[in-house]
């Protein structure tokens, strides 16, 4: 859908922003561009809608080369959302929506009615769109920014740092949403930010950059975090990268068996059969249960599995029934062979049990297991 072909930017001042960028975005999904501050992550996306002008090589956007097209026109077929939205302050929410359609000629009463539509699909009042920008909170901006953006509808969506200046509560909130509007729209977009947990969290890609303007890696975050391509990718994830690795993976393959029946420990269930507590038959004491869904992570699945005086989790339903629970070991072994899996998801799972034993690298997943090991030591106390 976008096409970098060996792209380079020099500004006048000698700086190089960008260095010989070949790099193919693909249709419909989300591409997170992450790397140290002045890498060149924002230049390269401007070069995208002509923001920026490359000094040599190529861009086109679905087929099109981007410097044969009016940068005006091109520019109103981008959608474009950057950090503190950018609102026009003395236009009301619902106008700063309509910018793009009026601009495109639709019509006073059309651009407006389709701005009403988007603040309900941004999570805003009918109220909100009559206020100024001043009047709304910084999140709020940030989704009329969003609104604006997708105004015309266009297919590809630039996003810079559009998160970054929101509490880390409300950019959970707007990441949240930002995941179901792009379930529900399926655009291009490309994403800048420094957070690499942001970028974990939404990119069904990412490329690291490092200063300079060279692309090091590019790839899905499981594989990023499993195979980082050298020592710079793997300091820039993080030392958490296995537990990032393991937040990324749900348990709906996990095998799970009966509850205990008759033992030392009893799960307590509702009469609908949600499961409340573990209760410990030699002391008659109760340890409330948080139970887990197929698309909670590993990650939850480990966090409870310690939490748990059995090492079991209660795994449930969409409707919060018990379903059968999983023990500790069987979590551990799924989570040691995370890092084979990652990036070599078609082999079977043999080959995948040889590969884990053989592979020389240190696994992400298995140091993230190590220290949830580690805690357990500390509480005492194993499986019933
Ligand atoms: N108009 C300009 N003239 C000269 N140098 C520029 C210009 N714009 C950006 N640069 C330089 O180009 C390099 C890349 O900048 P860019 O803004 O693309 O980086 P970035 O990765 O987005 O940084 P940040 O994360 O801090 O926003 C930096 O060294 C920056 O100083």
């Amino acid at each position: 859908m976008i096409q970098f072909q060996a792209v380079h930017k020099q500004f006048p001042n000698g700086t190089t922003a960008v260095h010989d960028l070949s790099l193919d975005l693909p249709e419909g999904g989300v591409t997170v561009l992450v790397g140290s501050s002045g890498c060149g992550k924002t230049t390269t996306l401007r070069m995208i809608n002509r923001m920026v002008e490359p000094t040599s090589g190529t861009i086109r956007v679905a087929g099109k080369d981007v410097t044969e097209q009016d940068a005006a026109e091109l520019r109103r077929s981008i959608g474009y959302v950057i950090q503190q939205a950018g609102l026009f302050p003395h236009r009301t929410v619902l106008d700063n929506i309509a910018t793009v359609p009026l601009l495109l000629g639709w019509g006073r009463r059309k651009a407006r009615a389709r701005a009403a539509e988007l603040l309900d699909t941004v999570g805003l009042t009918a109220d909100a769109g009559k206020r100024y920008p001043h009047q709304l909170s910084g999140g709020q901006q940030q989704r009329v920014g969003v609104a604006r953006a997708l105004a015309a509808d266009p297919p590809v969506l630039l996003m810079d740092e559009p998160f970054g200046a929101v509490d880390p509560v409300v950019r959970t909130q707007l990441q949240d949403e930002l995941l179901r509007l792009q379930q529900e729209l399926g655009k291009t977009i490309v994403f800048v930010t420094h957070d690499i947990d942001e970028a974990v969290r939404l990119g069904d890609r990412i490329a690291v950059f490092r200063t300079g303007g060279h692309l090091v890696q590019c790839a899905p975050p499981e594989e990023l975090l499993a195979r980082p391509a050298d020592a710079f990718v793997a300091d820039f994830l993080g030392a958490e990268r296995g537990l990032k690795l393991l937040s990324l993976t749900g348990i709906a393959a996990l095998p799970q068996g009966a509850a205990p029946d008759g033992g030392r420990w009893e799960l307590l269930r509702d009469p609908a059969g949600k499961p409340l507590a573990w209760r410990d038959t030699d002391t008659d004491t109760e340890t409330p249960v948080r139970p887990l869904k197929g698309t909670d992570s590993l990650l939850s699945a480990l966090n409870e599995s310690v939490a748990s005086p059995t090492g079991l989790i209660a795994r449930v339903d969409e409707d919060g029934v018990l379903t059968g629970v999983t023990d500790r070991d069987t979590i551990h072994d799924h989570a040691n062979r995370l890092h084979v899996t990652a990036s070599r998801d078609t082999l079977a799972a043999d080959d995948a049990d040889t590969l884990a034993a053989d592979d020389a690298d240190a696994p992400a997943a298995a140091v993230a297991v190590e220290a949830v090991e580690a805690v357990e030591a500390t509480k005492g106390g194993g499986p019933a």
